[in-house]
């Protein structure tokens, strides 16, 4: 008996196109609230942007499918990501899926493992101190920006080693925002106007220029990388990087420290055009996801004195009388349950594509061979059907006996062989930043008026200023935590290097640490093989994709829809 021929579910289409444009306008104007509004036309939905069709698939379960399941039947690829392969190159992020990606994501991913990222974790506390304690007490300070500095000094701290000159790192912080601005602008205009010479086209080539010539001097800082290799030309066509024939260190010594350190020692080193791509692409990738989440976590701590006060006390059992260590981290379940909860409720990506390499099927929708197909975790995770309430902050929906609920569409780090290789380090940079700025300061105050979001790379506040101070003990609330352990106001370095916490010189003038023994660090939240692997249900480590052989799994099930919410949607 012959099978029927399937006959595919109309797919609806959004309404409010307009001739020319499309969706384009609602995309441009109020993205949050149209993509939210999708899910009420069905699993798959087709917008038009321009001239093209595309599809949004609005139902978590579809997405896993594009994901995970059906994956080889959807690349890696859409109109943003041609724009940023121009900026990336060969990034992680934007190489076409196959064999070049699977052998960097397998080169890459050890230094991303719990373990690895343990290693960085107080060099990482060190930094954020530094910077934490640099702030004057009732300044009014940009919150975004100042969480962007955070996460960026972190990671290059992490990426580099500890030993990065100050002006280095100076140079990073001060153009690494720049092009952030410049990139959005090449994915918002069409690739024709990317290309033509305008000045502020030529002033970005100009900066990601400068920022790999950055890139390569911290590489050579290392003294791993023959400063002798000359760069590669990417339009040279006999250029050898692109058979991967021409390492960058033949005879590298082992780097001192720093998760790009594995790159340069690697059996098949990465080429330097390579390992620039690579920097580039995890710096980008590294700062504003985690910096915006922490503005937003910060904000809502402000509104929020009950979870502010669950915070502190947390904080004062697990750490006493002294600084944060990076073994306190385990002990700090509902700070994780806050940050989940901020990185559920506001994204932080919003929109990913994918191109269909063939005609495909997708719940019995038929999307044509060439589409584009757009999933947004901020859709799944805004569905009132798997978050009810989901304008509603409440960390206590990630609690141990709620989470498994909610889970299954969580899809915030995405899934499959593309899943997001910085879950770990995201999460224990998110934590320690906010336990750093909650033991500096006991008063954290939103002094501009509330912030909408706006969704550019991320969905970032649009305004977000905050005084930090201590709380007047005469005022203090007696349920109040006792904060003995908070660093005292105007500590020096010295001070609190003296209370356990740095433990190491550092440059006066940058903060920038300068080597030094960092205090043993068990494995704790950080597990890994240093021995002592805690399985925290919550922050389960490399669902959905296993590097070593390429094997992709799920890895969590998607949870059948529970009725609830009232089905509000402000697209916040
Ligand atoms: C809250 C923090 C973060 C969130 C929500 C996030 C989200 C995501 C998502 C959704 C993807 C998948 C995109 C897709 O399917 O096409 C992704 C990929 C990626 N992320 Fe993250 N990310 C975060 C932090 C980081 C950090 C800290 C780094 C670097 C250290 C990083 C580096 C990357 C890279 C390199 C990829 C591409 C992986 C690949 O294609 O193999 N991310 N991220």
């Amino acid at each position: 008996m012959t099978t029927p021929p399937v006959i595919p579910v109309p797919t609806p289409t959004a309404p409010g196109a307009l001739p020319l444009l499309g969706h384009a306008h609602r995309l441009a104007r109020d993205p949050l609230p149209f993509i939210t509004s999708l899910r009420r036309h069905g699993g798959v939905v087709r917008i038009r942007i321009g001239p093209t069709d595309a599809y949004v698939v609005t139902d978590p379960e579809l997405t896993r499918r594009v994901l995970v399941t059906d994956a080889g039947h959807y690349a890696k690829g859409g109109r943003i990501i041609d724009a940023l392969r121009v900026f990336f190159g060969d990034g992680l992020a934007t190489v076409a899926d196959g064999d070049t990606h699977l052998r960097n994501r397998r080169l890459v991913q050890p230094m991303f493992n719990k373990a690895h990222v343990a290693t960085r974790g107080s060099a990482m506390i060190d930094q954020v101190r530094a910077m934490v304690e640099g702030w004057r007490e009732n300044e009014k300070r940009d919150v975004f920006a100042d969480m962007n500095d955070l996460t960026l000094a972190a990671f290059l701290v992490a990426l580099f080693g500890t030993d990065l000159p100050g002006h280095l790192r100076a140079e990073f912080t001060a153009l690494m925002p720049v092009i952030m601005k410049g990139a959005i602008r090449q994915t918002v205009l069409p690739s024709w106007a990317t290309r033509l010479p305008l000045p502020a086209n030529r002033a970005h080539a100009e900066r990601v220029a400068r920022l790999r010539e950055l890139v390569d001097r911290a590489i050579d800082h290392h003294g791993t990388s023959p400063s002798s290799a000359p760069p590669d030309d990417p339009d040279d066509p006999d250029d050898p990087d692109d058979a991967d024939t021409g390492p960058t260190c033949p005879h590298a010594p082992p780097a001192q420290g720093g998760l790009f350190a594995a790159l340069l020692t690697a059996d098949r080193p990465l080429t330097r055009r390579h390992l620039q791509d690579e920097a580039i692409t995890l710096l980008t990738g590294a700062i504003e996801t985690t910096g915006t989440t922490l503005a937003w976590t910060l904000y809502e701590i402000s509104r929020h004195p009950d979870v502010e006060r669950r915070l502190r006390t947390e904080l004062a059992d697990a750490c006493g009388d002294r600084p944060l260590r990076p073994t306190d981290l385990e002990n700090l379940p509902y700070a994780r349950q806050v940050l989940q909860e901020a990185i559920r409720k506001y994204g932080p990506a919003w929109m990913v594509t994918r191109t269909a390499t063939r005609d495909v099927e997708l719940g019995g929708h038929r999307i044509p061979e060439g589409a584009d197909v757009i999933w947004s975790p901020y859709l799944h995770q805004h569905d009132p059907a798997h978050f009810p309430a989901p304008d509603v902050f409440d960390p206590d929906r990630w609690a141990p006996h709620r989470a498994p609920a909610a889970r299954g569409s969580f899809l915030a780090f995405g899934d499959g062989r593309r899943k997001c290789i910085g879950e770990n380090f995201a999460r224990t940079e998110l934590q320690i930043v906010l336990a750093v700025i909650l033991q500096r300061w006991s008063r954290i105050e939103l002094v501009s008026r509330a912030p909408r979001p706006q969704a550019v790379v991320t969905v970032r506040p649009d305004t977000m200023s905050m005084r930090y101070g201590h709380r007047d003990t005469a005022t203090a609330s007696v349920d109040d935590p006792p904060r003995s352990w908070a660093v005292p106001r105007g500590a020096s370095p010295q001070a609190v290097r003296e209370r356990g916490g740095l433990g190491r010189g550092r440059e006066p003038s940058t903060g920038a640490v300068s080597g030094g023994g960092a205090p043993a660090c068990r494995a704790g939240v950080f597990g890994g093989d240093q021995g002592g692997e805690q399985t925290q249900p919550l922050f389960r480590e490399g669902t959905g994709f296993r590097g070593a052989d390429g094997h992709v799994e799920s890895g969590s099930g998607v949870v059948q829809p529970e009725r609830g919410g009232d089905g509000f949607e402000d697209g916040r």
